[in-house]
């Protein structure tokens, strides 16, 4: 799979669309449309979403079948930004907050989504590890959660840093909250960016350094609520 290639064209690989409560950082409770991209060559080992790490011709799916979706699965539909104006229409859905996640959303260009979805009123979010150029409207809620040695040797960047709304850094141990540190200091974030710490596959003691270490720093504890009420 080329990653260039990728990029260049406006066509999405979609794994996943649907609507439910957006469950993590800034906007935890609001009602949302999720678009959730297939592929992400960053490789971390406690990933939630595994299932859209690899993007397989053979795993090409219908818009209507993908609709159909119950169970987390590799199966990914080829879509525009327009055609996925139209599915979230068909759908009847009612929220106007549009989160972009994956896999690793920002391995495409994103700018033609993000006129299609602005001019049709919708607000955009989009959850990135940083890793890759962020393509899209100047109006979008950008979400960095900075991924750093991970397996695909892949690292966040600063231009992500810098464009980043809000930084959601997930945490389990003492190192990783120094790892942010010596991050922030060489990636500097621009003033007023919300720096939240989610605790890693809600380990106890992964939330217990969260909320010690936000309540130290003044920053926002992000607890992944859709995991707690076993919602999507
Ligand atoms: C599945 S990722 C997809 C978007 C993008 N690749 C990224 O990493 O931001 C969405 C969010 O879930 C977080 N995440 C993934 N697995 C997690 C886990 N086991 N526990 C807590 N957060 C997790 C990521 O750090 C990121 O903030
Ligand atoms: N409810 C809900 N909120 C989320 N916030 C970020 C998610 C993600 O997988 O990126 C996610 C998700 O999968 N579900
Ligand atoms: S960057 Fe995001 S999608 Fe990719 S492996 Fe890490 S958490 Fe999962
Ligand atoms: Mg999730």
């Amino acid at each position: 799979m080329s990653f260039i290639e990728q990029t260049a064209s406006n066509q999405l690989a979609v794994n996943e669309l649907f609507e439910t409560i957006q469950g993590e950082g800034v906007f935890t409770g609001v009602a949302a449309i999720f678009l959730r991209l297939q592929g992400c060559p960053v490789g971390c080992p406690w990933c939630d979403t595994q299932h859209t790490w690899d993007k397989k011709e053979a795993d090409k799916i219908a818009a209507t079948d993908l609709i159909m979706k119950t169970a987390d699965t590799p199966q990914w539909s080829d879509l525009s930004g327009e055609d996925i104006l139209a599915l979230i229409k068909t759908q009847g859905y009612t929220a106007k907050h549009v989160v972009i996640t994956g896999g690793e959303p920002c391995m495409y260009d994103l700018r033609e989504l993000a006129t299609v979805l602005e001019s049709a009123g919708y607000r955009l979010q989009i959850e990135t590890s940083g890793t890759f150029e962020i393509l899209t409207s100047a109006d979008t809620w950008v979400t960095v959660s900075p991924k750093l040695d991970m397996p695909g040797g892949f690292q966040v960047r600063c231009d992500a840093m810098t464009r980043a709304n809000e930084i959601k850094h997930p945490v389990a141990m003492e190192k990783h909250i120094e790892a942010l540190d010596e991050l922030l200091a060489r990636c500097p974030v621009q003033p007023g960016t919300t720096i939240c710490l989610q605790p890693i596959s809600q380990r106890p003691r992964a939330t217990e350094l969260a909320i010690r270490t936000c309540r130290l720093r003044n920053w926002r504890l992000s607890v992944q609520l859709h995991k707690y009420l076993s919602i999507e």
